[in-house]
């Protein structure tokens, strides 16, 4: 019979409320946005999908408790929050007395304000529980250490051999932790920095192991603005396929009193004859994302012979496009349309267009163009016998 895997849980602690960062605080660090994402999510999805790790708590200050829910909102597999305290280490504490009803092997505690955290560095700690029963992460110092009087005069210079940099996750065999956090609290410790240093006091030894100069501490405003710019840019070169998708789509009148363009209803003399909402610009946007995929055309993923689909809001065909464009792990960058039409007007209805294409496809407005041009009466769109769009979508891949 095998060995049980160790239930090993997470602790994100998330209850600080970024007094260093400076300013006013309308948002503690850890609900800001870096790289477009709420940074609480992006180190809560770092755990998530850790295949070792059982579970993720995170422990939140109440009077943010809204905040954490949009941070977290579609992310799967999150345990309940539970509420901090006034210190690091009494959030700490309260994260490890909620898993205390059904409790882990190990814990793994992390500072939310840490975004950068890997696997590979997770993978170390979790070797580390061959060794010993608390583990942490940290890095050698690489700068010469003084030590000053108030005065800032330097009285000593400290050796730097043998001395690390303390990061977080830190591990720990949970009764082990949860002792060693009770026993502090008893005899009125509240000035715990870390948890090794509340395991040290209690007499465990805890080992080193590698930690990653990458995973720094969001603490300051530079630090923020620093995290912002690496996720961009992170993002911006791992996603360096860039592909070009065009569309295009036409669609006869036939009576009726609107049209559906871009997904804004627009009263007019005629409406359009189509299986669907018959929104051309919509259409021609799905074929130019599919295009940039290499992934067919809209009647190749939604048969017309399909009743399913009949009357259907057209926004369905654009997001199942764009869910394909994240299933490849890509993002839609730019979405340009073209309407030619002799009427109705498009002018009075552009912004309420690219809102709508903005919202539906999870892009900012900046990234939506809609345009529009008559055929100067030739043709059946000067005929007035229809309406015609064209579309070109950016697409960014992962190019590795
Ligand atoms: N009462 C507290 C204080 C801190 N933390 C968490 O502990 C981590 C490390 O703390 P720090 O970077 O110092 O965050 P803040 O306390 O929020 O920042 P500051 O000290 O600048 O106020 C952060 O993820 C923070 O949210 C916590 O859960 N509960
Ligand atoms: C736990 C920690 O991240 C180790 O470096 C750090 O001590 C937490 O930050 P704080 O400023 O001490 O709360």
């Amino acid at each position: 019979m095998s060995t049980p895997r160790p239930r090993i849980a997470a602790i994100i602690v998330a209850a600080g409320s970024g007094t260093r960062i400076g300013g006013t605080i309308e948002l503690p660090k850890q609900y800001r946005a870096i790289g477009g994402e709420p940074l609480l999510r992006r180190t809560l999805r770092q755990f998530l999908t850790h295949p070792a790790v059982s579970s993720v708590t995170a422990v939140i200050h109440p009077n943010w408790a809204e905040a954490y829910q949009d941070a977290v909102a579609g992310l799967d597999g999150l345990a309940a929050p539970t509420f901090g305290g006034a210190t690091r280490q009494d959030s700490v504490r309260a994260g490890i007395e909620a898993l205390a009803g059904d409790p882990p092997d190990y814990v793994l505690i992390h500072d939310a304000a840490r975004p950068f955290i890997t696997h590979a560095v997770i993978d170390r700690i979790l070797e580390g529980f061959a060794a010993s029963d608390a583990v942490l992460v940290a890095v050698p110092l690489v700068d010469t250490l003084k030590k000053t009087d108030d005065a800032r005069r330097i009285v000593d210079t400290v050796s730097r051999d043998r001395m690390w940099g303390a990061q977080t996750p830190q591990a720990f065999r949970y009764d082990l932790i949860r002792a060693a956090h009770a026993r502090a609290v008893k005899a009125g410790r509240h000035d715990f920095t870390d948890d090794a240093a509340v395991a040290e006091w209690a007499g465990s030894t805890v080992m080193v192991v590698e930690g990653d100069p990458g995973n720094t501490k969001v603490t300051t405003a530079f630090d923020l603005d620093a995290a912002d710019r690496r996720v961009r840019l992170e993002d911006y070169l791992r996603l360096a396929d860039v592909r070009v998708g065009t569309g295009y789509d036409v669609h006869s009148f036939e009576p009726g009193d609107a049209v559906v363009l871009g997904n804004v209803r627009i009263p007019h003399v005629a409406k359009l004859n189509g299986h669907s909402d018959a929104d051309v610009a919509l259409h021609a946007l799905t074929d130019a994302i599919l295009g940039a995929l290499g992934e067919g055309d809209i009647g190749s993923h939604f048969p017309p012979s399909d009743p399913q689909w009949r009357g259907a809001d057209s926004a369905i065909f654009v997001e199942h496009a764009v869910r394909r464009v994240a299933a490849r792990g890509g993002l839609l960058a730019h979405a340009d349309i073209t309407l030619i039409a002799e009427a109705p007007k498009i002018g009075p209805h552009r912004e309420a267009m690219r809102a709508r294409i903005a919202a539906i496809c999870g892009i900012t407005l900046d990234r939506v163009a809609v345009k529009a041009t008559t055929n100067e009466k030739l043709g059946f769109v000067g005929r007035r016998e229809g309406i015609a769009a064209i579309a070109t979508a950016t697409v960014r891949l992962p190019a590795l």
